[in-house]
């Protein structure tokens, strides 16, 4: 039996979620994610072998959930090009302590999926979607996707019940003239629809600020059509600023990764699809948890080395960025003694 106990970073902040990738495999290529020049044909991905088995990944997260994580987000890759997810989720369901299961898709195959993961007991869906222009969307996804497709999958998601909510990440003369037509669409579909400002991943020394949509510009534009009002933050840690249309509850949510950075909350661990722990989306090196899964070691140890990891975790990279950019306001950081955390 795991002692139970909420373990807490040299910022005091606890270890509350765990980013599950179950592959680094995808159907898309987006530009700003697998570039097709790179992840073209020849591209070595993950042999099975490397991956995490179904089996792995759940005593990981029992053992995560004994440090203090209670919500869980499946991602990718697609995570949805993993054969048999739905098997991975009803593992993960009889966790006790897992409060949320949310899962990261592109949507082209959740129409056929949502109703098995739903009944295997996923909460919510986020669907990521830059346009509904489907000629962009097609160059955007790098393979032609047609837009309909995602929609399809939002439909069937919600119509099985599933939360749902719609990722857009704004790039500035790629996609911002989508800003307006994807507010519109989703806001009658009744769908909360999240603007996420375009990170340049892996890149630490400044920034190309122009290729950036900064979220107060966003809300300017989409408040000058319909009046929005700020809604307080749901909970610790939120990462999206939230805004509800005047005269409904129907939200549109910020987030602001580099405006204004919210490493200060930041209590997300990543799980990668070969058994690596992150402690930050921007962090250059894991640690490896595959091997003390397949050698034998106990819960007790394994859960002490994730403990030692997450005690040990520094890292805020996109305030450091913040710091280091001219040009990006930097905001007051919240005391966690104010705010309870
Ligand atoms: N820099 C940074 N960006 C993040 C982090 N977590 C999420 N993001 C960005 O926010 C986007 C949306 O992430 P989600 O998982 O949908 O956001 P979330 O707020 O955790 O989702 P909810 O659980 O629905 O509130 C990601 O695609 C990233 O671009 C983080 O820890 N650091
Ligand atoms: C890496 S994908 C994995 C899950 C799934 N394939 C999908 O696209 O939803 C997760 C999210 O990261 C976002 N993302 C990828 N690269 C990004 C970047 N450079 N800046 C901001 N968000 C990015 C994607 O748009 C997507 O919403
Ligand atoms: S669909 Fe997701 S994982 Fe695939 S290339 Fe696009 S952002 Fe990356
Ligand atoms: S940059 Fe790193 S520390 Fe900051 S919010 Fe993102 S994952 Fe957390």
């Amino acid at each position: 039996m795991l002692e139970q106990m909420q373990v807490r970073d040299t910022r005091k902040r606890p270890l509350r979620d765990l980013r599950i990738s179950v592959t680094d495999k995808c159907n898309f290529r987006c530009r700003y994610c697998m570039p097709a020049e790179i992840f073209g044909p020849e591209f070595e991905f993950l042999p099975q072998h490397k991956l995490l088995s179904f089996e792995e990944i759940t005593r990981l997260t029992q053992i995560f959930t004994a440090l203090g994580v209670r919500k869980i987000r499946i991602t990718g890759g697609e995570p949805l090009v993993r054969r048999d997810l739905p098997e991975l989720i009803r593992m993960i369901r009889k966790i006790e302590d897992v409060h949320d299961i949310a899962m990261t898709t592109n949507g082209s195959l959740l129409a056929r999926h949502a109703q098995a993961l739903k009944e295997a007991g996923l909460d919510r869906v986020t669907v990521s979607l830059d346009s509904l222009d489907n000629e962009r969307f097609g160059m955007l996804n790098g393979r032609g996707y047609p837009v309909d497709a995602v929609l399809d999958g939002i439909r069937a998601a919600a119509e099985a019940g599933l939360g749902v909510k719609i990722n857009m990440v704004v790039q500035r003369g790629v996609n911002d003239q989508d800003i307006l037509p994807m507010a519109r669409y989703f806001r009658e579909q009744g769908h909360t629809l999240r603007f996420i400002e375009f990170m340049d991943v892996g890149n630490s020394n400044g920034w190309k600020l122009d290729q950036v949509v900064p979220s107060s510009e966003i809300v300017r534009m989409i408040g000058a059509e319909m009046p929005l009002v700020p809604v307080e933050a749901n909970y610790f840690g939120e990462v999206a600023s939230r805004y509800r249309y005047e005269g409904s509850d129907q939200e549109i949510g910020l987030i602001s990764s580099v405006t204004q950075a919210f490493c200060s909350t930041c209590t997300r661990a990543r799980l990668s699809a070969e058994g690596k722990m992150y402690n930050c989306l921007f962090a250059s090196a894991g640690y490896d948890l595959r091997e003390p899964l397949r050698s034998g070691r106990s819960d007790e140890e394994i859960q002490e080395q994730i403990r030692a990891i997450w005690e040990k975790r520094d890292e805020r990279y996109s305030e450091e960025r913040l710091d280091e950019t001219p040009g990006l306001q930097k905001r007051p950081k919240v005391e966690m003694s104010h705010i309870g955390g």
